[in-house]
């Protein structure tokens, strides 16, 4: 059943109220992985679950306990559980969407403040921390959700909710609520497929659907030696030096290539064969989109096919910053006592955290042995996740599919995606489901990086998107 005109009208006619409502999200700086932040991921739970609840959503929040984050013991924040409808002719769909966002300072290199929405008429671009991953998308739902409720219009499925506010910090406590909430009798009981918003097109022009993730594997790796910072002009060539250690370990990970180099890594993957290259191949994706994105020529290949595998089926080992290094202005001539590298692993089918996380200690001890070296090594996995794959021949796909050519004019096309929601494989394992990643935002939008944006056209189709995917799964047979 195509979605009604009226609800599309009405998408269109509430854009200002819509964007002010991002704005509101935006402005709640709720870094999941800052400590000083913890008590702005609570008030952004907070703040949704009133949304939700004034759309006439019935809602609970769930107390996920606690955890020690960087030696620091915090409570998690809560997860909202919602629903809309629960009559037993309709279908039963699971939403889930992360209210946590990574961090943002404007020093990063942002050009405005990130955690106030800017909005640029004449780019038509919403800027901000968050804007597309993922308040943008959760507050798609909502629009959708204001419409019915507004107009006292039944949804045209039942809608189970599930959000959080740990995501990009390893998804902590959920998996444990969604196994047990997955149980006869728990609150997603008769949960018939899910659908999550949390990812990009490929390109700036063509809508996407889903069907795989990477996995992550999360690393800290600590060298340690002086009781204190030293004076590099008197202990310079005198003591092993924490950071000249660590340095040489980091370089040990990974060719600029982006081989890895941790032994039985890479090679636990098959190569692909010529059928799996075409479905690369006929994807509408250039080097130039890759590159635009990343704002430099610096792709690692010139061939199209290289560079889609490297993001879709092959494992990536990134290094992402050093702790306790000197990086302020000026030329402070100190000895570091202590140092962390941090570097995380994005995994494919058949890698998993747990078959990874050997490899890599292994692999770091016998580098630092080599070094000579009397600092101490400590290696820690600060959280990991499961690479997933669906089968994107299924009902929920399709009835994905009937609402972009619907609201897009066009069909989709089929992507892997190379970020990680770990819950994802919880989800379909757990509930036994097919589940649909079914983005809003373009592959231009500087999700984690700085100038974060949503293309204002993306929020409003995108609402109109999910809302149209709805009434499609209505109508599908099953
Ligand atoms: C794809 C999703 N929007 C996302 O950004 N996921 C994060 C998850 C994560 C795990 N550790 C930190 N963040 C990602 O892929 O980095
Ligand atoms: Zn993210
Ligand atoms: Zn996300």
């Amino acid at each position: 059943m195509p979605a009604p005109t009226q609800f599309l009208k009405y998408i269109d006619s509430n854009t200002d109220a819509f964007i002010k409502r991002l704005g509101d999200a935006v402005a709640i700086p709720s870094i999941s992985s800052d400590p000083t932040h913890r008590k702005d991921v609570f008030a952004m739970a907070d703040w949704l679950n009133e949304q939700l609840k004034q759309l006439g959503v019935d809602t609970k929040l769930v107390d996920l306990g606690r955890h020690i984050m960087d030696g620091e013991d915090l409570p998690l924040p809560p997860a909202i559980l919602g629903r809309v409808g629960n009559d037993s002719a309709k279908k039963t769909v699971l939403i889930y969407g992360h209210f946590d966002v990574q961090p943002a300072e404007k020093s990063d290199g942002w050009n405005t403040e990130p955690f106030t929405l800017v909005v640029n008429k004449e780019t038509g671009q919403l800027i901000g921390r968050g804007s597309t991953d993922d308040k943008g998308p959760i507050l798609g739902w909502l629009n959708v959700l204001q419409y019915h409720h507004e107009n006292k219009l039944p949804l045209p499925v039942n809608l189970v909710l599930c959000f959080e506010g740990m995501e990009e910090s390893g998804s902590e406590g959920l998996d444990d609520l969604v196994r047990r909430e997955s149980e006869k009798g728990g609150y997603f009981d008769g949960v018939d497929c899910v659908c999550i918003s949390d990812n990009y097109w490929l390109n700036t022009r063509t809508p996407v659907l889903t069907y795989g993730l990477r996995g992550l594997s999360y690393y800290k790796v600590t060298v340690s030696g002086p009781g204190r910072d030293l004076h590099s002009g008197v202990f310079g060539r005198t003591v092993h030096e924490p950071m000249t250690d660590l340095i040489s370990l980091l370089g040990t990970l990974v060719t600029p290539q982006g081989d890895i180099l941790i032994k039985g890594v890479d090679e636990m993957v098959a190569p692909p064969d010529e059928e799996e290259k075409k479905i690369y191949a006929n994807l509408d994706y250039s080097i130039a989109d890759v590159e635009e994105a990343a704002g430099a020529s610096i792709a690692l290949s010139s061939d199209k096919v290289a560079v889609l595998m490297g993001r879709m089926r092959s494992p990536s080992l990134s290094i992402h910053g050093i702790e306790g290094a000197f990086s302020a202005a000026g030329a402070k001539t100190v000895i570091p006592a202590k140092v962390s590298g941090r570097f995380s692993i994005r995994l494919v089918p058949p890698q998993t955290p747990e078959k990874i996380k050997p490899l890599v200690v292994n692999h770091l001890q016998k580098a630092f042995a080599t070094l000579g070296s009397k600092n101490k090594l400590t290696v820690e996995e600060l959280h990991g996740g499961k690479p997933w794959v669906a089968d994107h021949r299924h009902w929920n796909f399709e009835a994905a599919k009937k609402a972009t050519k619907a609201v897009y004019g066009q069909d989709p096309d089929l992507t892997r995606e190379g970020g990680s929601i770990p819950v994802t494989l919880t989800f379909a394992e757990s509930l036994g489901v097919n589940v649909l990643l079914l983005p809003m935002g373009r592959g231009d939008d500087g999700a984690h990086s700085t100038n974060e944006k949503l293309d204002i056209s993306n929020f409003i189709e995108g609402s109109k998107l999910l809302g149209t995917y709805l009434y499609e799964l209505a109508d599908i047979q099953k």
